[in-house]
């Protein structure tokens, strides 16, 4: 067994079993716990002021490349449902990701480790009779849909521990050569330092294992996150995520780690923790161990992914933040009151809401002011709860002069400053993964709109055919196709051919009922036939009686039969009704207008 290095920096690494998780680590290491000075790195300075828990201060974010974000972001371990207190840390960390996009202008190049296998992975997965990588493979797809749901978005990549094992052991050989790591018995005893920590871990029998020059077994939790995170960007990391729980000893035995394997002085620049997300009046964090924990996707049964974000949004990142009812209920408030806001002022702009003039210089400056306000809190380290404030304060002055008045005394309107402030609203929770406004699209409407116009087209078309299927020649008129001398045919004859065509016409008839019942299947109903009697008589009555015969039957019959009128009608009584009343009080061509919808 491979016992790993000591959580502080500069310690010996030690070869055995056992993790920082917990788990026995193996070597008394000299200089333990000093603490080095954080040194600001060379590079751009990205104009953000950041808390790095490095530092443990705020410091200026550099970046070593100008406009670039290297970022290592710690993944979940994929043995369960994701909860609230995983969403809250990805959620908080994907703000700050889109802040840096697009209020820094900042390229983020995203790496997460997804830990596949581990001791809870091997437990879940006996317990369930599956292999261990099937297990995983579950609950990571699990947890990229939900992240989804969440509108998180995906790193540049995401890499698997099982994906990297050589080069895991390739990374640990490094540290080894450097003198840095030792190897032990399985015994706690033999770790030379209580902080010494595991780089490989021996398998138990029957548990699934890689070869290594030291043995079958499977990797430490922490090497795994210090080789993923070098083998994409060597020694320069920008930043480096995950929860606060993660700060210790994961961070630290990472950064311990490499260290060592870079023979560098610092390695990740800026270590950025979120706080743990609470539920309500509890000291513990929403934990799968605890069982206190509430899925995402039972969540998203409830509430959206906005409400969630907007919770979010009105805390600092790193704080500790308590999830219940009542916090979930202040952010659909809020989120209502932007909605409102933004529906008055297009209401404004559409002249649908008549106001008493406006203060447009003062709304100007209040826009611009917001402007300087949520970028100078962005700027000090993601204060996101400080920005929402401001975009709320300038909602506050854009309705106080969105009063309505009764009447419109035809006083100047500022469409103009309030098609800025939506503009920007809309812009500022866009950015942030949210979504608002009307000519926001909902998911798939677009599709449904194209659907709905196909489905009338067929209806128009099935009706157009049933049509002529049934309009047979009266025994004495001509039957089509037939020269004058038809009307001499002695009415036997006549009547044989209307019979003719009825037999040659009745496929058509037969193919309208069976798309009718296929439509029916999906839930479209083609409730107004001709053949209804009403309807029937409906269109007899205007072409004999009304002298309406400019009005083509089939146009009628449409009416009849487009599923909005009935839908809207209520009924087929109803859209007799409908169809009376256009007659009576509108003009033919206001009817045609109708009848053609
Ligand atoms: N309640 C919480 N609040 C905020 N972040 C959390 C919470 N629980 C887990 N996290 C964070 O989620 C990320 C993924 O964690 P991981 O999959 O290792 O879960 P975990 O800590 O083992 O969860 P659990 O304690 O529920 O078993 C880590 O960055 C971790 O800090
Ligand atoms: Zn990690």
């Amino acid at each position: 067994m491979l016992r790993g290095a000591a959580a502080a920096r500069r310690c010996g690494l030690g070869l055995g079993p056992g993790s920082g998780r917990g788990q026995p680590g193996a070597r008394r290491c000299s200089g333990a716990a000093r603490r080095r000075q954080w040194a600001r790195p060379a590079g751009r300075d990205s104009g953000i002021v950041a808390y790095n828990s490095r530092s443990q201060s705020k410091e200026p974010l550099v970046l070593g490349t100008e406009g670039v974000a290297t970022w290592y972001s710690c993944g979940p371990t994929v043995y369960d449902h994701a909860h609230l207190g995983h969403a809250c840390s990805y959620v908080r960390f994907d703000i700050i990701r889109r802040i840096m996009t697009r209020f820094f202008g900042i390229e983020v190049i995203m790496v997460m480790g997804i830990t596949d296998i581990d001791d809870k992975i091997i437990k879940r997965a006996s317990e369930m009779n599956i292999s261990p990588v099937a297990l995983a493979r579950i609950y990571e797809e699990d947890f990229k849909q939900d992240m989804a749901a969440l509108k998180v978005l995906p790193p540049t990549v995401y890499m698997r521990v099982t994906d990297n094992i050589p080069q895991i052991i390739s990374f640990i050989k490094t540290i080894i050569s450097s003198g840095q790591a030792y190897a032990t018995s399985q015994v706690d005893s033999d770790k030379r330092h209580g902080k010494d920590f595991a780089l490989w871990k021996a398998a138990k029998p029957q548990e699934l294992s890689w070869n290594s020059p030291w043995g079958k077994g499977r990797p430490g939790w922490h090497i795994e996150c210090s080789t993923i995170s070098s083998a994409v960007f060597g020694k320069q990391l920008d930043i480096h995520t995950g929860g606060i729980d993660l700060a210790f000893p994961h961070h630290e035995n990472e950064i311990a780690q490499c260290e060592v394997y870079h023979q560098c002085e610092q390695w990740g620049n800026y270590f950025f923790h979120s706080g743990h997300l609470h539920v309500k009046g509890s000291q513990e964090k929403m934990s799968k161990s605890l069982k206190n924990y509430i899925t995402i996707k039972d969540f998203l049964k409830k509430c959206s992914s906005d409400q969630f974000r907007m919770f979010c949004l009105r805390g600092r990142y790193s704080s500790a933040v308590d999830f219940s009812d009542e916090s979930m209920e202040d952010a659909k408030n809020l989120l209502q009151a932007i909605s409102s806001f933004i529906r008055d002022a297009n209401a404004y702009i559409k002249g649908q809401l008549v106001c008493d003039p406006v203060r447009e210089d003062i709304l100007w400056e209040r826009l611009a002011n917001t402007k300087v306000t949520v970028k100078a809190a962005f700027a000090d380290d993601f204060d996101t709860s400080r920005a929402v404030a401001a975009i709320m304060d300038l909602i506050h002055h854009g309705n106080r002069q969105l009063k309505a008045v009764t009447k419109d005394a035809g006083s100047p309107r500022s469409s103009v400053v309030y098609g800025s402030i939506i503009s920007y609203i809309e812009g500022f929770f866009n950015a942030l993964g949210m979504s608002f406004g009307e000519r926001q699209v909902p998911v798939g409407a677009d599709k449904s709109a194209v659907l709905s116009s196909v489905i009338e087209e067929l209806v128009r078309f099935r009706t157009k055919v049933r049509h002529y299927a049934l309009a047979l020649p009266e025994a004495a008129d001509a039957v089509p196709g037939e020269g004058a001398a038809g009307a001499k045919e002695p009415k036997q004859e006549q009547k044989e051919k209307r019979k003719q065509l009825m037999r040659e016409r009745k496929p058509l008839l037969e193919a309208c009922d069976s798309l009718r019942g296929d439509l029916a299947a999906f839930g479209i109903h083609i409730k107004v036939e001709e053949s209804n009697p009403l309807c029937e008589s409906l269109s007899h009555f205007l072409r004999q009686h009304l002298f309406l015969s400019f009005i083509p039957l089939q146009q009628l019959v449409v009416v009849c039969s487009a599923p909005c009128v009935t839908a809207v009608a209520g009924g087929e009584s109803q859209a007799l009704v409908w169809l009376c009343c256009c007659l009576l009080f509108c003009s033919p061509s206001a009817w045609c207008l109708h009848a053609s919808h």
